[in-house]
């Protein structure tokens, strides 16, 4: 378990509010983390409130250097982070789903579906996907409600002229109908020239413990022919081919993970590096702290209008991750092409 620091989320810089990384901890056990929730204010919080309330007007708003605030699909609110270095993302507010990270060479990383909707009747299948606070399956909802709830903006700066922003989450009725527990999210995201970092901090803000699972649902864009990963070999397996909710118990035996057909399977206890060659003459390296696990999922025939053009390759944390007030856990994710 990872936890914060009492420095994290502290952080204001002019009209801009920051989680500071620098920070962050790593110890065994996860430790008492002061009122990090009320920590974090900004300017920007302030105006996607108002927008996620009626998307039908949003207005486009510009935060920290870099990043915009613009009307999206649907008339969703969509932040749009600029790199003078050439890269670009786009981020939902609606699942604080990151849809798009293109690289300077003008090519987009990220997959979205073809039968995404952007309605907010269903999450947004494609990009990154919050699963939280259950990966599933599991008593609630597949992968949780995080993924259907309107994300607010807590900060937004500029850092060596790269966009950052930091969205938060907190409990609502919605959630608490399923999960009743008070807690605070914070998903503060970083576009360099090449590569996307993101760190999601989880605080519990109840007067009780909770337990939660998670997973960031990648969607990969790439060509399914081609696609390998490696780095996990030697890994234990559940494997959820062909039954999702009694997966059998392997251990993987392959250098190198290719997807001729179906595939549903989660890794325990993952490196903190994988490499993805997309099949689109891409060299992607996945790393990670604080997510144990990996998913590799590719639906095949289940999507036969959209399996070749993507891969799944999900940093997750399967086994719960307990909590007590004030805890919180970390987790970071970096991704980077060569
Ligand atoms: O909810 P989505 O985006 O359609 O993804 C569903 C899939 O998500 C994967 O993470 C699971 O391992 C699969 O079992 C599941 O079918």
């Amino acid at each position: 378990m990872v936890v914060a620091a009492p420095c994290v989320g502290a952080g204001v810089s002019g009209s801009s509010t920051f989680t500071t990384s620098h920070c962050l901890l790593w110890p065994q056990q996860a430790r008492r983390h002061p009122r990090a929730s009320r920590s974090v204010r900004s300017r920007g919080g302030v105006a996607a409130a108002a927008m996620s309330s009626n998307p039908g007007a949003v207005a486009t708003t510009s935060l920290a250097e870099g990043i915009r605030v613009v009307e999206g699909n649907g008339g969703l609110p969509l932040v749009k982070l600029a790199s003078p270095h050439g890269s670009e993302a786009e981020i939902y507010l609606f699942g604080g789903c990151i849809t798009s990270w293109t690289v300077p060479n003008g090519k987009d990383l990220l997959f979205v579906r073809p039968d995404a909707v952007f309605d907010k009747k269903k999450p947004i299948s494609g990009g990154i996907p919050h699963c939280f606070p259950q990966f599933g399956p599991g008593p609630m909802q597949q992968h949780g409600f995080a993924r259907n709830m309107d994300w607010s903006i807590a900060g937004s700066e500029n850092v060596e002229g790269d966009p950052v922003v930091t969205l938060e989450l907190k409990d609502s009725s919605y959630s608490r109908a399923m999960w009743d527990f008070s807690f605070h999210a914070l998903y503060k995201v970083t576009i360099n020239a090449k590569s996307l970092s993101t760190v999601l901090t989880i605080t519990n803000t109840d007067n009780k413990p909770f337990a939660f699972s998670s997973a960031l649902h990648t969607y990969f864009r790439a060509s399914i022919k081609d696609v390998s990963v490696k780095g996990l070999k030697g890994r234990k397996t559940l494997n959820k081919d062909p039954d999702p909710s009694n997966p059998s118990v392997g251990v993987e035996d392959r250098d190198m993970i290719t997807f001729p057909g179906f595939v549903d399977c989660v890794y325990l206890d993952a490196p903190s590096e994988l490499h993805l060659d997309n099949g689109l003459n891409d060299s992607i390296t996945i790393q990670n702290k604080g997510w144990s696990d990996v998913v590799l999922w590719n639906p095949y025939l289940q999507m036969e209008h959209c399996y070749r053009d993507f891969v799944c390759v999900e940093n997750a944390k399967i086994a719960e991750v307990q909590l007590e007030p004030e805890q919180s856990w970390i987790a970071e994710q970096h991704i980077s092409v060569n």
